[in-house]
């Protein structure tokens, strides 16, 4: 092969990341790969708008220009969203050519069908942007733990939301001017409540889930709570207690099936995971061979990203070098090989919690309360009231011993309808099986 052509579709912040890389790399991957990598056409929509990278010697097209020329070899999209994502990549999967993506949203919901038409038409598609940016932990997982049984997960793999969490805590910045600057910078996506309501989280886990277990991809099986809701008086009672929150995803193997859920969880301050920060992404893993394995990079922003996609782009470059594709299962697990384990309903679990309820200060309310949590069988480990009246109320704080969720949501629900209890009580779960041996 003289050279690989590719078309990007899609000019924003991961594509200019990637022509960026390409354009400054260009010797070392020259001699990394022995064979020039082309960027022969870019699409992009708003042709008025400058762009902030040199873009000279490449065709400026649209996406059908890009699928339809016999010449590429690999096309890239980074347009994001649904349609016509979908479209682009199935016809261009169609045609024989290779596809890189970092379109989570799109392979979480429409994976099946596009691994599936991938399969049947011999090509491969490579999405390690997709999860953790710039952590090569796709194929970290594809490859350097293929031998392991992975026992569970736990992910900080939003990084605008942790960038907004990591400013309310460090730096007091109220959520609105954190999310500002975290769409400034490039990590947000199109429609930010993906990032804030913990669905981007869950798009990425589900890809994860796939990987790892070999069950179908399916969004619609995880629990999803995002940081919407979080106030800085947890972030504070939290740190008091020697927790920090973050909106982690969580996978574990059980008896009974699988874990998989997504919500802001509080983790012990001296934890690695607690101390990710920013746009920083990490992902402990749990295999039965190698033990905990941690992940760590730049999960959002254009050269991070962009990174992962020329990793994609060199690694199918190497194989169409050699004439083979589908070296590895394009979802880890042979497709007649992936069953379907169950999925855990979030109710089945059973972790330590924080709760913070808004009363009263009369006596007897502190009775009331831990009355009605021993009836669920709810152990109470410690409880903090400091009197600091908010609205007439005292905000008190409580960590438990372990239990169930179901009878935590249904003492919570008998506790909001006790006269002196002034609003719906706060809970957030802690994560207590982060040990690293
Ligand atoms: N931003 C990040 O840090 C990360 C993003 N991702 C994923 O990467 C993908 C791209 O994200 P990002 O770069 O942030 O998105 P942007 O919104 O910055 O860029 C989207 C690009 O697609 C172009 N575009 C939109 N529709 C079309 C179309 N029909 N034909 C051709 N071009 C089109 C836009 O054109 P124009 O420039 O003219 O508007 C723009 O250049 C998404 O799937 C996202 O989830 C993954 C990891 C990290
Ligand atoms: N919006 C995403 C971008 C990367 O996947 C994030 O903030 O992590
Ligand atoms: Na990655």
């Amino acid at each position: 092969m003289d050279a690989i052509n590719i078309g990007l579709i899609g000019l924003g912040t991961v594509g200019t990341g990637v022509v960026k890389i390409l354009r400054k790399n260009r010797d070392l991957l020259l001699k990394k790969l022995n064979v020039p990598l082309i960027l022969k056409k870019v699409a992009y929509k708003n042709l008025s708008r400058p762009r902030t990278v040199d873009l000279s010697g490449i065709e400026i097209t649209n996406a059908e220009e890009i699928i339809n020329d016999p010449e590429i070899n690999i096309v890239i999209e980074l347009i994001g969203g649904y349609e016509p994502a979908k479209t682009y990549i199935l016809t261009a999967i169609k045609k024989r050519k290779h596809v890189v993506t970092a379109n989570k949203a799109l392979l979480a919901l429409y994976g099946e069908e596009i691994f599936k038409t991938a399969m049947e038409y011999g090509v491969d598609v490579a999405f390690e942007a997709s999860v953790g940016g710039g952590i090569p932990l796709i194929n970290g997982i594809k490859e350097g733990l293929v031998g392991n049984n992975i026992l569970c997960m736990f992910g900080i793999l939003n990084g605008t939301a942790n960038y907004i969490l990591t400013k309310m805590t460090k730096e007091g910045v109220a959520f609105k001017e954190a999310l500002k600057e975290a769409q400034e910078k490039g990590f947000a996506e199109a429609d930010p409540t993906f990032d804030i309501e913990g669905i981007d989280t869950a798009h990425k886990l589900t890809i994860l889930l796939s990987l790892v277990y070999g069950i179908p991809i399916n969004f619609e099986q995880i629990y999803i709570e995002g940081i919407g809701n979080i106030d800085p008086l947890d972030i504070q009672f939290a740190q008091e207690f020697g927790y920090r929150i973050k909106l982690l995803a969580v996978s574990r193997q059980t008896a009974k099936g699988i874990e998989s859920r997504v919500h802001p969880t509080m983790i012990p301050i001296e934890h690695l995971l607690a101390n990710v920060n920013g746009a920083y992404n990490a992902l402990l893993v749990r295999g039965d061979a190698v033990g905990n394995i941690l992940f760590y990079g730049l999960g959002a922003g254009m050269m991070p990203a962009g990174s992962a996609v020329v990793s994609d782009v060199v690694s199918l470059s190497r194989n169409l070098i050699k004439g083979i594709t589908q070296r590895v299962p394009l979802l880890s697990y042979l497709p007649e090989k992936r069953e379907k384990k169950p999925i855990l309903s979030i109710d089945e679990l059973i972790c330590k919690y924080y709760f913070r309820f808004s009363a009263v200060d009369k006596p007897g309310v502190l009775s009331k309360i831990s009355g009605i949590l021993g009836n669920y069988d709810i152990s109470i480990e410690s409880v903090m009231q400091k009197g600091r009246k908010i609205n007439g109320q005292v905000p008190i704080v409580m960590l438990t011993h372990e239990a169930k969720e179901a009878n935590v949501k249904a003492a919570l629900n008998e506790i909001e309808k006790i006269e002196v209890v002034k609003a719906k009580p706060v809970f957030i779960r802690i994560e207590n099986d982060l040990r690293i041996e």
